[in-house]
């Protein structure tokens, strides 16, 4: 057993994901000690004196057993370690954890993107940069500040390791987050990644005024493509079908919550790339389109509504013209490119 008698939990991240889930591991696990890592130590120094990250997740006490820090050697002890930092930087993260982390431990990737400079999606960089600690996943339907204010919610824990991946499962289990087991590390990932290049163009639809039969009609065949990449990468399809595919689909293409959609609402109005990151905060759909689409390609797997996001976010084409060219596609059988 892994998780038998763990003693410490590391957070990385000091984001409004990483701290929600600093307080679920806290709630759950009340005498272990969850250090909560953030980059900034000005941050760190104003959680620790006010009890609360007022930055990310204002409102939100932190639980008693948490210990904010900007050291990594103060995740030596850690029997766990969940990575919350943005996609793009857990590979600087984890080379920098390398140096303290505790023998075997796993390590629970929160993050959702594929990194654009390699390829590779984030449970093949904690394992190319940490190969004797168990990658694990945690994906599915949940904002932060939902999951903070205890509104129930239930999400995908995958590692290849069954075992693992129930007891970590059970780790972080509190009665407002149900946490389900998966072996489908691949397929837990791939829903998180896409589903936010996905949420863009509902967002663009929605701020475009374009109505509601048109976002329901972008999210059915969105999920169509999400699981063509998925099959194709790997996934099993009924994980694609689950809390980490169809369930944060859902959410995300549909709640103006998710920062993804906000984007593409703004996008949608006229506003630039530049103005629309402002306001939405960090739109991990933006970093990875580019690499899902080049990964899809490389595939052969047909992503029409992920390559017009891509296409627009690089100015390449306008919105109208990606609508314009999505909506006249030639004529097919609707599930006749299902491989
Ligand atoms: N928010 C949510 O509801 C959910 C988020 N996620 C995922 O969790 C991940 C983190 O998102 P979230 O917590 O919302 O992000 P936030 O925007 O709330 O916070 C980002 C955090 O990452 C830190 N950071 C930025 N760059 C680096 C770096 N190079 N090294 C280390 N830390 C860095 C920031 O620190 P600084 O302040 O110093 O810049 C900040 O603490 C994303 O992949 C997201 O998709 C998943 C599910 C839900
Ligand atoms: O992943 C999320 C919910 O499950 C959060 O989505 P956003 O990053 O778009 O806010």
């Amino acid at each position: 057993m892994v998780t038998e008698g763990i003693r410490q939990i590391a957070v990385l991240g000091g984001g409004a994901w990483g701290t929600a889930l600093a307080n679920l591991a806290a709630r759950a696990q009340p005498s272990v000690q969850v250090a909560l890592w953030a980059r900034n130590a000005s941050h760190v120094e104003e959680m620790s004196a006010t009890g609360v990250n007022a930055r990310y997740l204002p409102g939100v006490p932190l639980l008693s057993n948490i210990r904010p820090t900007a050291d990594l050697a103060d995740t030596s002890n850690a029997d766990v370690i969940l990575a919350v930092v943005p996609a793009q930087t857990l590979r600087s993260t984890l080379e920098a954890l390398a140096a303290h982390i505790k023998p075997g431990a796993p390590i629970i990737i929160c993050a959702k993107g594929i990194e654009h400079s390699s390829g590779l999606f984030l449970s093949e960089v904690a394992a190319s940069i940490l190969p004797d600690h168990p990658p694990a996943v945690l994906s599915g339907p949940s904002f932060a500040s939902d999951v903070a204010s205890g509104l129930p919610t239930a999400v995908t824990l995958a590692a290849l390791d069954g075992e693992l991946a129930a007891e970590l499962a059970s780790l972080l289990s509190t009665p407002w987050f149900r946490l389900y087991s998966s072996t489908d590390l691949r397929g837990a990932e791939i829903g998180g990644a896409a589903k936010n290049v996905l949420a863009i163009a509902n967002g663009v639809a929605a701020g475009r005024g374009l109505g509601a039969s048109a976002g329901a009609a972008l999210l059915a065949r969105g999920f169509a493509e999400l699981s063509r990449f998925g099959i194709a990468l790997g996934a099993e399809p009924k994980t694609l079908m689950g809390l980490s595919g169809l369930g944060d689909l859902v959410l995300t293409c549909t709640s103006p919550m998710s920062r993804n959609f906000s984007l593409g609402v703004s996008l949608g109005r006229g506003m630039t790339l530049e103005e629309a990151t402002q306001r939405s905060g960090l739109t991990e759909g933006v970093h990875t389109c580019g690499v899902l689409v080049d990964l899809a390609n490389a595939k052969r797997v047909d992503m029409p509504i992920a390559s017009a996001v891509d296409a627009v976010l690089a100015e390449q084409i306008t919105i109208d013209e990606a609508i314009a060219a999505l909506m006249t596609r030639p004529s097919k059988a609707e599930f006749g490119e299902i491989r």
